[in-house]
């Protein structure tokens, strides 16, 4: 059964509604472009009224130490997430479990970043649009993601109601990740719309 990590949280509503309906992990976008950004402060108030057992995921696009900080810094829980261009090094310095977010590019070598991110908990593999770091709405060629890895993978990008049953089946992958695919607007989410997705991505496992 694929784990659920409903991204793109900006209010507590969405959040207890999407643990409600079995969310695992929930993302806060740090980066100050997208127009799913939290401030730390309201992000960290948000992860403060969590239950246990739901992980908190802050999302980050080649932002400074001191931002990284400023948001960790509120929270013991917090995982982080790496979407942009940053390395292994920086990415394992703040000794906080982290997760690096991969864009599809066509000439990305997988094995390569496998490798060289090998510290983190996990691999996201998102699809790769030119200028657009992430929540692109798009989805990438399943069939490029290796069958067997020994790093879990978060499957991400362009993923909805829709077509949720046809990726967990095709990629079984470790989780999935959708933020756009499950919004009435862009930061606000679609409570149908959630717990629809939720219940498919759980609903199909591998025998
Ligand atoms: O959601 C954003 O605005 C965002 C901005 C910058 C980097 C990543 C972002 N979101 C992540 O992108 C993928 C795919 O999103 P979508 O489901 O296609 O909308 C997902 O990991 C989001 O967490």
């Amino acid at each position: 059964m694929a784990r659920v990590k409903i991204c793109g949280i900006t209010n507590l509503e969405d959040a207890l509604f999407a643990i409600e309906c079995g969310a695992d992990a929930l993302g806060f976008v740090f980066y100050s472009k997208s127009p799913r950004y939290v401030t730390p402060q309201v992000a960290n108030n948000i992860v403060s009224k969590l239950p246990p057992f739901v992980a908190p995921i802050a999302l980050f696009v080649d932002a400074s130490n001191e931002q990284v900080n400023d948001v960790i810094s509120g929270s013991s829980r917090w995982v982080i997430q790496f979407h942009g261009n940053e390395q292994p090094e920086e990415c394992a310095s703040y000794g906080v479990s982290y997760i690096k977010a991969l864009r599809m590019k066509p000439d990305l070598n997988l094995t390569t970043e496998f490798e060289r991110f090998s510290s983190a908990v996990a691999i996201l593999l998102d699809a790769y649009k030119a200028g657009v770091p992430g929540g692109t709405g798009e989805t990438f060629d399943w069939e490029r993601i290796p069958r067997t890895s020994d790093k879990p993978i978060i499957l991400a990008g362009g993923l909805t109601p829709e077509n949720i049953t046809q990726a967990v089946m095709q990629v079984s992958p470790y989780a999935v990740d959708v933020s756009g695919g499950v919004e009435e607007t862009k930061g606000k989410k679609d409570f149908i719309k959630v717990k629809d997705f939720i219940f498919k991505a759980k609903s199909w496992s591998k025998q």
